[in-house]
This record gives structure tokens, C-alpha cells and sequence, in this order.
């Protein structure tokens, strides 16, 4: 997969090239390059942004910067454009599924109050664009967003994870919040792991952690029981 990521603070996609996500790019599994959108503005004050038509707070990011860095970076093999935005669609497990089955996903980091609009319109003219949120909060920029969904789709491509039945046991991977999960000691200050884990017995073990999910996943995102597709819950499940 390559990935290209363009932004004001180059500096702040750093942490792309450490951990999980470097080992991915040494091993040859993603290519990550980040591009500083001023190296697209032509005048001395290296200007990306003006104020808003119409009126109102802040300053909008101008399109023909956005136009012309995405004109370069966006040749070759036609890429997924993806634009974070607090007004966006929701970025979901769902989706990174999605984005990890892309060849190639472009990231553009919007700041201030946001990339001029027709920059999105002009780019769906000749590729797939998703303006996407990851969570209903405001962000100073895009960039974090970026790291976040970066880093939810790439672990999901081959070779990425150590244990690939890691990414099949998520959260959301059959539309549940994951139970809780223990380790050595048994007890720790007074705390015990809860026998069952402890039993051996791996048919109360995995209906006790089903069991486990389906109570999270009611208390805190009764949202999530919602959507699960027709069937998704067992009679067991129902008894909850
Ligand atoms: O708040 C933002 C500002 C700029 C770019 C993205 C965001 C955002 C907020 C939530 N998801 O994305």
C-alpha cells in the first residue's frame, strides 16, 4: 500500500515512521511519504490560507495550493482521497477494512477552518473522496486524525501484525466491544483473575468472554447491538 500524506506540519507525521508503522514500511508492506503543502505556494509569505466568503471566524485553506499539490501527488495510480474533518462521515473499523484494501489512500490535513470546498469537488472529478471524522470532537488539524487512521488500517494488512488472529479477536470485528483480559498474577492486591479463565475449559471460557462483550457492549454502546445484522445475536445471547 502507499500512502501519501499532505500537510502544513510535515513534522507532525514523524511517529508514522516508528513502531508497528516503520517496521511495516522497512519490511516493505506500505510506502509512507508526507509532503509540506507550501512547496505548492508561490509567493514569498508562502500563503495557504485567506479569509472566508461571507464572512465569519478563522481562515479557510485556499484551493489553488490545495489544487496544484494534489495534481502532483495524486499522479500514477489513481488513489482513495480521504479528508478528516469534524463534519465528516464517521471513520469506523468498517472502514479502515476498507481503506486497507486500497493500493493506494492520499491524506490531505486541512487546518484553520477548513480546506475550501470546491478543492473536495473539483478532486471527486477524477477520484473517490470520503471527508471522514474520527469522533465527534473539534481537532486544531487534520494530522492527528491521520496518525489515527493510519495506524487502524495498516495493522490490518498482512505481515503487519505479529498474530493476525489479533486483528480477527478486535473490538468491532463481530460488532462487539471487546470483554476484559487478564494476566499473571492470579491475584493482584486482593484482585483475582476470574476462575473460569483459569479453568482450562475453553467452551465456558469463549462463552464466558461472548458472554463478557455482549454486557459491555449493552452498557456502553447499546448503539453498536443495534446494527448487528439479523441472526448475529444466539439464543444465549438473547438471555442476556
Ligand atoms: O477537528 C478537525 C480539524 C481538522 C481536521 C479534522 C478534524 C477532525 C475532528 C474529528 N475528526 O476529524
Amino acid at each position: 500500500m502507499r500512502i501519501d500524506v499532505v500537510t502544513i506540519f510535515p513534522e507532525y507525521l514523524e511517529p508514522l515512521r516508528a513502531a508497528l508503522l516503520g517496521k511495516a514500511v522497512d519490511k516493505g508492506l506500505i510506502s509512507v511519504d508526507v509532503h509540506d503543502l507550501r512547496d505548492w505556494t508561490h509567493d514569498v509569505h508562502k500563503a495557504v490560507d485567506d479569509s472566508p466568503y461571507g464572512g465569519g471566524p478563522g481562515m479557510v485553506m485556499k484551493p489553488q495550493v490545495w489544487g496544484e499539490a494534489l495534481d502532483a501527488v495524486c499522479a500514477g495510480e489513481t488513489p482513495r482521497l480521504v479528508v478528516p474533518t469534524p463534519a465528516g462521515r464517521p471513520f469506523t473499523q468498517r472502514l479502515a477494512h476498507e481503506y486497507a484494501a486500497e493500493p493506494r489512500l492520499v491524506f490531505a490535513c486541512g487546518r484553520y477552518e477548513g480546506i475550501d470546498q470546491r478543492v473536495v469537488d473539483d478532486a471527486s472529478r477524477r477520484m473517490r473522496v470520503d471527508e471522514v471524522s474520527i469522533g465527534d470532537y473539534v481537532l486544531v488539524g487534520g494530522e492527528v486524525a491521520v496518525l489515527v487512521m493510519v495506524e487502524a488500517v495498516v495493522r490490518l494488512l498482512p505481515g503487519v501484525l505479529g498474530n493476525p488472529a489479533s486483528a480477527a479477536q478486535d473490538s468491532f470485528s463481530d460488532g462487539l466491544l471487546e470483554g476484559p483480559s487478564y494476566t499473571r498474577p492470579e491475584v493482584w492486591r486482593d484482585l483475582a483473575v476470574p476462575e473460569v479463565l483459569r479453568s482450562g475449559n475453553h467452551r465456558l471460557i469463549d462463552r464466558w468472554r461472548r458472554d463478557q462483550a455482549l454486557r459491555r457492549t449493552l452498557e456502553r454502546r447499546p448503539d453498536l447491538l443495534d446494527a448487528l445484522p439479523e441472526g448475529a445475536l444466539d439464543k444465549h445471547d438473547r438471555k442476556l
